[in-house]
């Protein structure tokens, strides 16, 4: 009998800021795999429950939203960032904002929205390989995967790196506004009942403050070599 293929999974949790997407993206184009951006599922329905008028603190509506919402990633047609769909609308842009990611970690903090995302995110994982990025990829989505690694960084530092990511877009922020944010988010992620941001017992913990992102990046290929 012949055993079933284990598709192997390389999980990159932390917080906001703390390069978990750059990283994710660069480890998993060198390898080949496939890249789960979790955090982006949860942008799409504060998204949606937004553009619907939805309260967001109205659990039966939001989660109706999470269960009916589509959210589709494609290939930008110029090389550039991975295009999001939700609904059929390319919502990419909008999704990268403050305000949409203070909008996913509020919705996010609801039991029954994060059910309704789970089948979907199981379903990245596809040969050769995934590497999913996140807050609770290590802890409760992909808890058998072969690899973990916590990515961290001083909230100052993430802040810097936002105003620097942000100014290059030419939006008007302020480097103590960022912060503030940042903080409240990692409060609001870290300390909900379920599936909080916190590292797996078996994840190797990088702290990336002062670290380029080659060397983080090199960091993450030690794990997998090991
Ligand atoms: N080690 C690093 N040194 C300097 N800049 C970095 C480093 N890692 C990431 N950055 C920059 O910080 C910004 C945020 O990085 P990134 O989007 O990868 O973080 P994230 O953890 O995925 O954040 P979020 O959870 O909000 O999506 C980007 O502009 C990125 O280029
Ligand atoms: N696995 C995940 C991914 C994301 N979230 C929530 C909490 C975050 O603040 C928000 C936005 O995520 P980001 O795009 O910044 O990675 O979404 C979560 O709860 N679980």
């Amino acid at each position: 009998m012949s055993r079933p293929v284990v598709v192997p999974v390389l999980t990159i949790d932390g917080p906001s800021g703390s390069g978990k997407g750059t990283v994710s993206r660069l480890v998993a184009e060198c390898l080949g795999w496939r890249l789960l951006d979790s955090g982006a599922l949860y942008r799409a329905v504060g998204y949606a429950a937004g553009a619907a008028g939805l309260d967001l603190s109205d659990i039966d509506a939001v989660t109706r939203c999470a269960q009916s919402t589509k959210i589709r990633f494609h290939p930008s047609a110029d090389g550039g960032d991975t295009r999001v769909l939700v609904n059929g609308h390319d919502a990419t842009d909008e999704l990268r904002t403050e305000t949409a990611g203070a909008a996913a970690s509020a919705i996010a903090s609801i039991p029954s929205v994060r059910q309704a995302l789970v089948d979907l995110q199981l379903g990245f994982r596809k040969a050769p390989g995934l590497v999913a990025d996140g807050r609770d990829m290590g802890t409760v989505i992909f808890p058998d995967a072969a690899y973990k690694v916590f990515l961290t960084a001083s909230a100052a530092e993430r802040a810097k790196r936002r105003y620097k990511q942000l100014k290059e877009k030419g939006l008007s922020v302020t480097l103590s506004g960022l912060q503030r944010e940042i903080e409240a988010r990692d409060a609001r992620d870290a300390s909900r009942a379920v599936a909080p941001l916190k590292p797996a017992d078996d994840a190797v913990l990088v702290d990336t403050t002062g670290m380029p992102i080659d060397e983080v990046v090199a960091k993450v290929f030690a794990v997998v070599r090991s």
